[in-house]
């Protein structure tokens, strides 16, 4: 935890001028609070009692008082501000480097994390440092320099008092110290618990259909209630400890001063020497009750230091997940589409091999096909040219260059992947095709136009235009298919990837597509995966893959002259669906 808060502080460095700032406009503001009391004191014991009415040392000593009060207030306010300013500023800085960070992470940390928990991450976890920030350490770093300053008003009038802190400042210490070796663990079991909801909600909102088809509604309550419950139980325990510890930590504070007040000045002034005197008094308990509120303030906060800290290490946890390992060079340029797969193995966990024996070439402006059946491994070699994740043994070249050769926007510029089930981003069709490419609205166009989307766009009520909400669900699966086809055509990519990409698009459709896709035939290497067999026969080569190997190899007319995987499959197709052939 030392460590995390001491992190924490460090983003803090950055704004080192307003730090000095804050911190000399905090000390003058201290001194001037501090000095109220004690010009009090000078004016009842000097004029008041004495009854010394001197009209000029009481003028000067009141617009003293009075601009010492008004400065304490303004200056009060501009270190507030910077304290602040600083507090948003790391957040923010915070924040968007957790963003950054998650949104770099290799593909196999989303195959573990669960969404919902990472979005908790990035809202309420740097939520949590920001009440750090904002609340906890510049009222902290107020309250230490107010308690310092009264310290030094106290030893001016009385060495005594000063004694009676020393006793308070190592009892809140201890209670400070068993506070937070009670509430970590309890914290943590908090923040991990609400991320579990966050999961839950997240996975009932995008499985809402099956949930509603399979008539899970009540156990998946039932799942949330249990999760929810957990939740509370937990909440329940730290209010326990609060309320234990600093409740009781509140009263002691309390005790202690009224004990200490009465002890110092109730019995030794009083009995010893008789006399008090009223100013002394007057400081006196003013001071104790400055003392009191930021000792207060700062026991009454700890809980949420406790909260953001949890939270900090929580998000320094997942900045220290590491990136994937980027060898690439932003100078090497695809210049040769020739592709080579060597893998001799590959395993996604080290433990299942998914792929074994891999080796093919791709000439550059090839058609090829990759069949086979579910889970033989025809996705997975496609995410590894992608780089999506690593290779545990062998290369994949793009011309000379090793595939991790090639920096991300090389890689991104020289292959196009369009999905089976692509993601939509809330806003425009036509900023969904664009993405964050500049190109101009005629360009969106043809790229439709050769996706045979435009006909759909048009006849939307606003076009182009169109906002499409959160996964598109205002477009059919189809539509959606064709929407990112469209995107990825629209970057004229050297290398163009399908996986199943025509999977829900009516014959119709499919076969204006393989038009447009055959025109590129030659100028552009085509790898399509595909279950429906009637996509692929055109292929220069497919490639049959069986259990994570190449079972066979060839032209159509090659295949369907072997007693092989190819030809069973083909004719279980034609049977089920004769237009096929
Ligand atoms: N992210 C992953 N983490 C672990 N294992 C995975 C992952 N993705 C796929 N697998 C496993 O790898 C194997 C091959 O899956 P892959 O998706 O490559 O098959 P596929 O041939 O594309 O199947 P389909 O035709 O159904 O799309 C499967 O056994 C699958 O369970």
């Amino acid at each position: 935890m030392k460590q995390t808060f001491f992190s924490l502080l460090t983003y803090a460095t950055v704004y080192k001028k307003m730090l000095w700032q804050a911190f000399v406009l905090l000390l003058v503001a201290t001194s001037a609070s501090v000095m109220g009391p004690y010009l009090i004191k000078v004016f009842i014991d000097n004029y008041l009692t004495p009854a010394n009415w001197n009209f000029y040392e009481i003028m000067v000593l009141a617009l003293v008082y009075i601009a010492s009060q008004l400065i304490g207030a303004a200056t009060f306010y501009a270190q507030a501000l910077r304290f602040n300013k600083i507090a948003l500023n790391v957040v923010q800085t915070l924040r968007e480097q957790v963003f950054a960070h998650v949104i770099s992470l290799p593909m196999s940390y989303f195959d573990k994390a669960a969404t919902g928990s990472l979005i908790s991450r990035i809202t309420n976890d740097t939520e949590a440092i920001k009440d750090l920030y904002v609340n906890v350490i510049s009222s902290f770093a107020q309250n230490i320099v107010r308690i310092l300053g009264i310290l030094v008003g106290m030893a001016l009038l009385d060495i005594r008092l000063v004694w009676l802190c020393a006793i308070l400042v190592p009892t809140v210490m201890v209670i400070m110290f068993v506070y937070q070796k009670l509430s970590t663990p309890i914290f943590m079991q908090v923040r991990s618990l609400l991320s579990d909801i966050n999961a839950r909600i997240n996975e009932g909102i995008q499985g809402m259909a099956i949930i509603q088809l399979s008539n899970q509604q009540s156990d998946f309550t039932r799942a949330f209630e249990k999760t929810s419950t957990d939740h509370y139980k937990a909440k329940v325990k730290n209010v326990v400890i609060d309320g234990f510890l600093l409740r009781a930590l509140i009263d002691l504070i309390y005790l202690l001063l009224l004990g200490g007040l009465l002890y110092g000045f109730g019995l030794i002034e009083l009995n010893a020497l008789g006399t008090v005197k009223v100013g002394v008094v007057y400081a006196f308990i003013n001071y104790l009750g400055n003392v009191t509120e930021p000792l207060l303030d700062m026991t009454s906060k700890l809980n949420m230091a406790q909260q953001a800290l949890v939270s900090a290490s929580r998000v320094f946890a997942l900045l220290a997940e590491p990136l994937s390992v980027d060898q690439s060079k932003d100078s090497l340029q695809i210049k040769n589409t020739h592709l080579e797969f060597d893998i001799p193995s590959f395993s996604y966990d080290g433990e299942k091999t998914v792929l074994s024996g891999i080796k093919f070439e791709v000439p550059p402006g090839n058609f090829i096909g990759l069949v086979g059946h579910t889970g033989s491994g025809k996705s997975t070699l496609m995410s590894l040219l992608m780089g999506f994740y690593p290779l545990t043994s062998g290369a994949i070249k793009v011309g000379e260059h090793a595939i991790t050769a090639l920096s991300k926007t090389q890689r991104a510029l020289a292959i196009g992947f369009v999905q089976q089930d692509p993601f939509i981003f809330t806003g425009s069709i036509k900023d969904n095709i664009r993405l964050e490419l500049s190109v101009s609205d005629d360009e969106v166009v043809a790229a439709a136009q050769q996706a045979h989307l435009h006909d759909a766009i048009i006849s939307m009520p606003n076009g182009y235009d169109t906002q499409l909400t959160e996964r598109g669900s205002n477009l059919s699966t189809g539509q959606r298919q064709l929407l990112s086809l469209a995107r990825t055509l629209i970057r004229k990519p050297k290398i163009l990837i399908l996986d199943e990409a025509t999977a829900n698009i009516d014959s119709h459709t499919e076969a204006l597509i393989q038009s447009s896709l055959m025109a590129l035939r030659g100028k552009v290497t085509l790898i399509a995966i595909a279950h429906r067999l009637s996509t692929v026969k055109e292929a220069d080569c497919l490639f049959v893959l069986h259990q994570g190997q190449i079972q066979q190899s060839g032209s159509h007319q090659e295949l369907m002259q072997q007693e092989g995987l190819y030809k069973h499959l083909y004719e279980l197709q034609l049977r089920s669906d004769p237009t096929q052939g």
